[in-house]
């Protein structure tokens, strides 16, 4: 449900001249699933994103820690959709783009770190490994909770000498070889896209990196509970399709009223 408060920010913020809507994937557009390749965005949500795409000065965007091809894979995003994969450390803003490409140290370190992580996966069950072109993830939302608590001590104790960045999310802990966060991530899509305004929501501890990036006519929302940086806030990832919805509704609007130069 969209609190009055919410509708308020939206109200004025779809007025804004060229608006970035900016959006997590995984808790976001999709509910989270056992397995990181089931998961897809809600129908409504992503038929109401993919008309936001189509409207003027309204740019898209989806910020996942995903890497990018999985990202593609599991949202298959608008056309015009910017990208932003592996938290920040890999971009889609048009074709012709080269990938990401690590430094021979940092392949050499990404090497040891799904080495030592794989290791963690196969001595504690349920918990799966999830590759990415800088980084690699133990997943442990399919073991029980006892098994995935220690297993994410094991890797840690195992990753705390590499020097490699790790950061947790749910159900998951991840390494990168490269230091990056979506306040980057936001930073890059803000300078490529040079919007009026900003609207990031997202659900997880990573996503608060993001709405700290956030500033002025910029609106932040939280998906779902926990402590948040974030200055508005929906229930849950069943309330996104109403959330982009409004936003649909108040942009056609918006530029409907804008003065025909
Ligand atoms: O930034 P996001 O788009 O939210 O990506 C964050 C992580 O999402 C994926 O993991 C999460 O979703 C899985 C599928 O629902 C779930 O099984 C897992 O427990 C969640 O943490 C993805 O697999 C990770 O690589 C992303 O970093």
């Amino acid at each position: 449900m969209i609190s009055a408060e919410l509708a308020h920010a939206l109200n004025t913020l779809c007025r804004t001249e060229r608006l970035l809507i900016a959006l997590d994937f995984d808790g976001t557009l999709s509910p989270l699933v056992p397995r990181a390749e089931d998961a897809r965005p809600l129908p409504a949500s992503a038929a109401a994103f993919a008309e936001l795409a189509e409207l003027p000065d309204t740019i898209t965007a989806l910020i996942s820690g995903r890497a990018l091809d999985s990202l593609r894979s599991v949202a298959s995003p608008p056309a015009s959709t910017l990208l932003i994969g592996s938290h920040g450390a890999e971009t889609w803003f048009g074709p012709g783009q080269a990938p990401l490409q690590l430094e021979p140290a940092q392949q050499e370190l990404l090497g040891q770190g799904v080495e030592l992580i794989q290791k963690v996966a196969s001595e504690h069950q349920g918990t799966t490994v999830e590759l990415k072109p800088a980084g690699v993830v133990l997943h442990t939302r399919q073991a029980s909770p006892d098994v995935a608590e220690q297993a994410v001590s094991a890797a840690k104790a195992a990753l705390s000498e590499l020097g490699a960045h790790l950061q947790e999310g749910k159900r998951v802990l991840e390494l990168s070889v490269l230091q990056v966060d979506k306040g980057q991530g936001l930073d890059l899509l803000r300078s490529i896209s040079r919007p009026t305004a900003v609207l990031f929501a997202g659900d997880d501890t990573t996503d608060e990196d993001g709405f700290r990036a956030l500033s002025g006519a910029d609106v932040g929302i939280k998906v779902g509970d926990g402590p948040t940086a974030a200055a508005y806030r929906i229930g849950s990832v069943r309330d996104t399709p109403e959330l982009l919805k409004t936003i649909l509704r108040l942009r056609r609007t918006a530029n409907n009223s804008a003065p025909v130069m």
